[in-house]
């Protein structure tokens, strides 16, 4: 039978039985939500586990969450990178936001079939979210400059991490101007350096500091 998080193992060695298990469930559950709830590009579907799973786990590849620590997904969508990185993480506490009700039902509903008890999903804007947080994660939500005052009274103080507290942006692309127009202190991980796949060529982790 085939081993659908088989790409997933490749790259994160060591995953416990519950983990596998829980990677494999997703294309299933994607499958059934994302034929009534858009969440991914419909064609993308047979792609998930590259472009969505694994592409939400370079995160991981730059930073490891320590057990106890707290992280905000901003604009989540169907629950990426928040998903994939709760399963990984399963002692760090994921809360995933985003704007549209009918996508945290879909967030809602996976975390509950795969028995995720690390992760909160709450229908709110980030601008709206109150407590604080060690890491901020996102991906395909808004430019720095805009997304940034969103969050940037978010962070805890003490850092827990070997990496000071501060954002995970999973981005593409030519960021120079970008960056430059945000004035922030952002700093680049191609993922291309961890991942072999076409797709990863031009993906970055991008680290800015809270
Ligand atoms: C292109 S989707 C990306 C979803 C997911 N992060 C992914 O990569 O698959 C952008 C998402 O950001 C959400 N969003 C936009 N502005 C937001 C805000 N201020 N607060 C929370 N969510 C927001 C939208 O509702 C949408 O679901």
């Amino acid at each position: 039978m085939e081993i659908k998080s088989a790409l997933i193992q490749e790259y994160f060695k060591g995953l416990t039985e519950k983990q596998v298990s829980q990677f494999d469930q997703l294309y299933d559950l994607y499958s059934f939500w994302n034929a009534q709830i858009n969440v991914i590009s419909r064609k993308d579907i047979e792609e998930l586990y590259e472009r969505h799973i694994l592409h939400s786990l370079g995160i991981a590849k730059f930073c490891t969450f320590k057990p106890g620590e707290r992280v905000l997904d901003v604009g989540t969508g169907g629950g990426f990178p928040g998903i994939p990185l709760a399963i990984l993480f399963p002692d760090t506490q994921f809360h995933l936001v985003d704007s549209i009700g009918k996508k945290i039902k879909v967030v809602t509903e996976v975390a509950e079939a795969l028995g995720l008890t690390n992760v909160k999903a709450s229908h709110l804007r980030a601008e709206q979210v109150t407590d604080k947080y060690d890491f901020v994660v996102s991906r395909a939500v808004t430019r720095l400059i805009d997304f940034y005052p969103w969050i940037k009274d978010k962070f805890n103080k003490e850092s827990k991490n070997a990496i000071p507290n501060g954002i995970l942006y999973l981005k593409g692309g030519d960021l120079a101007e970008e960056i430059a127009e945000s004035r922030l202190k952002a700093q680049l991980y191609p993922l291309s350096e961890y991942f072999k796949e076409d797709f990863f060529e031009t993906k970055y982790v991008v680290y800015i500091p809270g």
